[in-house]
């Protein structure tokens, strides 16, 4: 059911520090801010010849990853996004192998216009996992 890993994010508290430090000192190739206020981040994308690193900051008082900076104030990896080729089959099958899907289970359309779905943290040994479709 999963396929390519898509990216890897992680949570700062300050994106713009974050993406000039992994430009300056990692050389790394990052792409301009981005404000993602239905998902209560503004993220940059850190491009690699065989993936993406997402780094996200807080937007908003309900952003879902305050609490997560809360308890990691320096930031810290977040979540692990896979691509599936179907969101409503991968959300039918991790319902019915009791895994937790987040929210009411009706994807969302993530930062690349995909729809996008999280797993509970507490079903994949403590790791948060998004699914992102990709036809
Ligand atoms: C979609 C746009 C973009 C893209 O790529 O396209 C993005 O990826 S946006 C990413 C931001 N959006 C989300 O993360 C949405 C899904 N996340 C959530 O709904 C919350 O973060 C949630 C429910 C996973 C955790 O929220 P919160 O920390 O406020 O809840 P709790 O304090 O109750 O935490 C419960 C329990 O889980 C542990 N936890 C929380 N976050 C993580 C994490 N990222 N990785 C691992 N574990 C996590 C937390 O420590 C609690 O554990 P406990 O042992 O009970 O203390
Ligand atoms: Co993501």
């Amino acid at each position: 059911m999963i396929g390519r890993i898509n990216h890897i994010a992680i949570a700062v508290p300050d994106v713009e520090k974050a993406a000039l430090h992994w430009r300056d000192v990692l050389g790394a190739d990052v792409s301009t801010v981005e404000s993602l206020p239905e998902h209560g981040v503004r993220i940059v994308f850190v491009n690699a010849p065989n993936g993406k690193v997402e780094l996200m900051e807080p937007l908003g008082e309900t952003s879902p990853i305050a609490m997560f900076l809360q308890r990691n104030p320096d930031g810290g990896m977040h979540h692990i996004c896979y691509e599936v080729s179907d969101i409503t089959a991968a959300c039918d099958h991790l319902t019915a192998k009791g895994a937790r899907v987040l929210g009411n289970g009706t994807p969302k359309k993530g930062a690349h216009g995909n729809p996008v779905l999280f797993l509970h943290p507490k079903d994949f040994n403590g790791t948060l996992i998004e699914l992102e479709e990709v036809r």
